[in-house]
């Protein structure tokens, strides 16, 4: 049972131009995205740069304005309700993203910093603070001489884990979280990866987990989406996807996964070779070889039309 729903989500910029500063034209960054989330579970958005992934996560905490479409929370419409200060919503649904440093002030002390949410969400005396500060800390294997120190004292990786414990200082059901790792050494992605699960177990914590790493999609994911141009060519479960991608654009993401599946790659990669030349990468739009043109969203023709591609060029 899922405890909140992403309805037909839409997030248009305008462009402006000409002599009167008019809209002229507009960037289609989010078009008609819809989401289901259940507890405990990493939902994975994943897509090349500007396939509209961030907008996404934005527009669902509230940090991007919505042209059009509905977030249900609990059951209730929250669509207007997400910039709402205290708010139950602002609580439970947290983000954290790839900078952690410009997301921390700089001027202010590790307890200053997690102290904000509690701050905010919690009616708790300075002792009960610091002692849940101090909680939090060793959530994320700190001690509590972290506490008086400022961000730039830590490396990239502690400092994840850091926005992490404050992330979860108020029990979120949700964390969105923006390429968590991609700004990190690869040793210290893993350790960071592995540590968000434990935090998922011990919480119930569900993510969405914002990605152009196929690789860790695969390894923190238990349900993923690919993006591409603002709209979901194909959404499935893990193995669905990685085993048996129904979509072009999915096998093209794939086969661009150095290592993965050495086994099954030189085969992808002749699949994708196939249907390359009735792909045209600058449009909403799916072209067969004799330029029918078909709507991304309707996966099962687009589907067809990749199989039979393939099939033609000798698979
Ligand atoms: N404030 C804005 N005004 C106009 N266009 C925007 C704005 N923010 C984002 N866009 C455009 O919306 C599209 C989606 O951007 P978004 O940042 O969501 O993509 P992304 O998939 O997260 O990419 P990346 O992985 O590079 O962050 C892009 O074309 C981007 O240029």
């Amino acid at each position: 049972m899922s405890f909140m729903q992403i309805k037909d989500l839409n997030v248009h910029y305008p462009i402006r131009g000409g002599f009167f500063n008019t809209v002229v034209d507009h960037v289609y960054a989010v078009d008609g995205v819809s989401m289901e989330f259940e507890k405990g579970k990493t939902y994975g958005l994943v897509g090349e740069s500007g396939s509209g992934k961030s907008t996404t996560g934005k527009a669902i905490i509230g940090l991007e304005k919505i042209t059009s479409g509905q977030i249900i929370y609990e059951g209730q419409n929250v669509t207007n309700q997400r910039r709402k200060r205290n708010s139950a919503y602002n609580r439970d649904i947290q983000m954290i993203f790839q900078d952690s440093t410009s997301a921390m002030n700089p001027r202010k002390r590790i307890q200053e910093i997690i102290a904000e949410p509690i701050r905010n969400f919690m009616k708790v005396s300075p002792q009960e603070e610091k002692r849940r500060i101090i909680e939090l800390l060793e959530i994320v294997g700190m001690s509590e001489e972290a506490l008086l120190k400022y961000p730039h004292e830590f490396s990239g990786g502690q400092k994840q884990r850091l926005g992490i414990a404050r992330a979860v200082a108020c029990n979120p059901k949700m964390i969105i979280a923006d390429e968590p790792v991609s700004a990190l050494d690869l040793s210290v992605q893993a350790q960071v990866l592995n540590f968000m699960k434990d935090i998922q177990n011990e919480f119930g914590l569900s993510y969405l987990f914002i990605s152009h790493d196929l690789g860790v999609v695969r390894h923190m994911c238990d349900h993923i989406s690919i993006m591409y141009k603002g709209r979901f060519v194909e959404s499935g479960t893990r193995e669905e996807i990685y085993a048996n991608p129904q979509h072009v654009y999915t096998n093209r993401l794939l086969s661009a996964i150095p290592n993965i599946e050495p086994e099954t790659r030189d085969e992808r990669k002749v699949k994708r070779r196939a249907v390359e030349a009735a792909y045209k990468a600058d449009s909403h739009k799916y072209f067969d070889e004799n330029g029918k043109v078909y709507p991304l969203k309707d996966l099962s023709q687009t589907h067809k039309v990749a199989m039979m591609g393939a099939e033609r060029g000798g698979m």
